[in-house]
């Protein structure tokens, strides 16, 4: 049997505390000194950055430097960290291009503890994208992105679900509606979206997100309804020809190779209660058809996760709320529910790859 494995619910997830002028260090320290982190959770920063925060808002976070691979420190308010230097000072809600380099490295130091089995899962605090750019990365466009090419991953999904969609174990969600979006496109100008919607694209995010509603939610036979592309999914070719061309002929293919794929739907009257609730997930187009219905129905208590990599990776439902940097005002429920999700994935993982080994 392999160790590694079998003892994946004892090794930590690790939280990358993200953009180091935004909320994720703070969000970080809250749900430590509340006792909201699971047990074996680790944060990946700057240690001077997270005792300056913790001083600035009050919180009582003992914070425990240590290595990956070592035991972590335990006891009531305690975080162990993995430290990775800042470059240079951060002060809350000021970006500085200079740090760019130490938010990647703290992304780069959870995939290896990831790929080396020091982290049985990471969960990352929200980045900034342009400061990225900025400071020496031009084709950086986010996490999902990065961590494909990280993990030589040769397409992944993105998918936000609130929180009840993503395990009835992992929390008590009472919202309006269940509801897991996963995107064709992430972090595209609008202007390219419609060059990215071929059947290539389509035929893998589709698999790639029917096996991971298999593999990672235990659904059997996963039904995802895809919505069109233009107003009226074309209205017949009228107001765009995607849907005539493009995903209607790709969706009935997938169709006949056994995917329960629908659609393509009018995005504006798919997400409504009677439709959602035939399906497991929507496919949405490109990132604002289905994230801002997705944050409407459940902003603050929604997670973000990739599908199709090698490891479990789950983020917050939010940005780096520059604006609310340093006040305490920021909420940590996402970061909550991604960290308990990614617990939750990971020993779900470890538990079948025990069993598979029996
Ligand atoms: N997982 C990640 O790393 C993500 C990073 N981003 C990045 O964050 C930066 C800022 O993006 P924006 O579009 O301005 O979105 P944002 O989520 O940072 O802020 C939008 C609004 O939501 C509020 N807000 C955000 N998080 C909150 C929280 N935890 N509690 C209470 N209010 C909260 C903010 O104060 C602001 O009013 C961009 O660079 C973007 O790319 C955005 C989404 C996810
Ligand atoms: N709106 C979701 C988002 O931008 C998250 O991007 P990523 O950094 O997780 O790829």
């Amino acid at each position: 049997m392999p160790q590694r494995e079998a003892l994946s619910p004892l090794l930590p997830v690790a939280i990358t505390t993200g953009e180091p002028a935004g909320i994720g260090p703070e969000l970080t320290l809250m749900l430590a000194e509340r006792g909201e982190l699971p047990p074996h959770s680790v944060a990946v920063g700057d240690i001077t950055l997270l005792a300056e925060r913790a001083e600035l808002l009050g919180l009582k976070v003992e914070l425990a430097a240590c290595q990956p691979g070592e035991p972590l420190p335990e006891g009531p308010s305690v975080l162990p960290v993995w430290p990775v230097a800042l470059d240079t000072p951060s002060q809350p809600g000021v970006l500085n291009a200079a740090n760019a380099a130490y938010v990647l490295a703290t992304l780069a130091a959870a995939v290896h503890a990831c790929q080396n089995g020091h982290a049985a899962a990471m969960t990352t605090a929200p980045l900034h994208k342009g400061v990225i750019i900025d400071g020496g990365y031009p084709t950086f466009t986010g996490h999902t992105e990065w961590l494909r090419d990280a993990c030589g991953a040769e397409e992944v999904v993105m998918m936000l679900a609130t929180d009840s969609a993503l395990h009835a174990q992992v929390s008590g969600w009472q919202g309006p509606a269940d509801l897991r979006v996963a995107l064709l496109t992430t972090h595209l100008p609008l202007r390219a979206v419609a060059d990215a919607v071929t059947p290539t694209r389509l035929v893998r995010i589709s698999r790639i997100l029917a096996a991971d509603l298999t593999r990672q939610f235990g659904i059997a036979k996963p039904r995802i309804a895809v919505c069109g592309l233009n107003p009226h999914a074309g209205e017949d070719g009228h107001l765009g020809r995607e849907e005539l061309d493009i995903i209607s002929p790709t969706l009935e293919a997938l169709r006949a190779q056994g995917l329960d794929v629908r659609g393509p739907y009018p995005a504006d009257t798919l997400f409504t209660p009677r439709h959602l609730a035939e399906v497991d997930a929507v496919l949405a187009m490109y990132h604002d058809q289905g994230l801002a219905v997705l944050k409407y129905a459940g902003f603050g208590n929604a997670a973000n996760m990739t599908l199709g990599l090698p490891l479990v990776r789950t983020s917050v439902d939010h940005g780096t709320a520059l604006d609310l940097a340093g006040t305490g005002k920021a909420s940590p429920a996402s970061l909550a529910v991604a960290i308990r999700l990614a617990r939750h994935l990971a020993d779900q993982r470890a538990a079948t790859c025990t069993t598979s080994h029996l």
